[in-house]
């Protein structure tokens, strides 16, 4: 168990990377690895940062890389793990592969959390993005019951959750056309 603190960044980076075909987090994208602009998202607007993965190449980060507790399981297990070791009353959840999310948007969705157990940002084209979301503590124990019963769809999960979502719009002043876009391939790092 890490210290407590009241928000910890959970930068998600423990998936099979298949579609790059090599492991994601680490590729150079404009002089820095995808996951150092994940990290540099978060580090601004959260007491600590962990790292979601199994592979220890995130130790030059210098910050506590997170095992998966149950396999297979995809992004949730991961958020479930990192809750399960790191007591905080909001987590900042962000993929490694979004490098052109700001700080601000973190920024707006804790302004917009109310007293809702989840907030996650919805692009401009109505797209959920639950790993740009920030999850409160109060939602652990459904995440846990759900992954325990074997349901690891992100999208079901969330329904059973009190959420709020945050729409991307031109109107923001950081909106950026590819603000959200992930990178799966080398050819998407192309598109950024
Ligand atoms: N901790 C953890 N993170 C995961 C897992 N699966 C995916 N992720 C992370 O969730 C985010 C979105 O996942 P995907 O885009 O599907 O990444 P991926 O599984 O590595 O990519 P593909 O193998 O090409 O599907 C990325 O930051 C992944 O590293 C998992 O099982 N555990």
């Amino acid at each position: 168990m890490i210290k407590d603190t009241n928000s910890i960044g959970i930068v998600l980076s423990g998936g099979k990377s298949s579609r790059m075909g090599t492991e994601k987090g680490l590729v150079k994208w404009q002089g820095k690895t995808l996951i150092e602009y994940s990290v540099n998202c978060l580090n601004a607007v959260c007491d600590d940062i962990v790292i979601s993965s199994n592979n220890k190449d995130y130790n030059y980060l210098n910050f506590p890389v997170i095992k998966d507790e149950i396999a297979n399981c995809g992004p949730i297990g991961g958020i479930y793990s990192c809750m399960k070791n790191v007591i905080a009353d909001y987590y900042l959840v962000i993929s490694c592969d979004v490098p052109n999310v700001p700080t601000e948007l973190f920024k707006d969705l804790l302004k917009n959390i109310g007293d809702a157990d989840l907030i996650y940002a919805v692009d401009s084209m109505g797209k959920k993005q639950p790993l740009v979301a920030i999850y409160k503590r109060s939602c652990f124990s459904t995440i846990e019951t759900e992954l325990l019963n074997g349901n690891y769809k992100m999208m079901k999960l969330l329904e059973k959750i009190k959420h709020k979502e945050y729409l991307v719009t031109r109107d923001l002043k950081y909106y950026h056309d590819n603000i959200l876009s992930n990178a799966n391939s080398p050819e998407d790092l192309g598109k950024l």
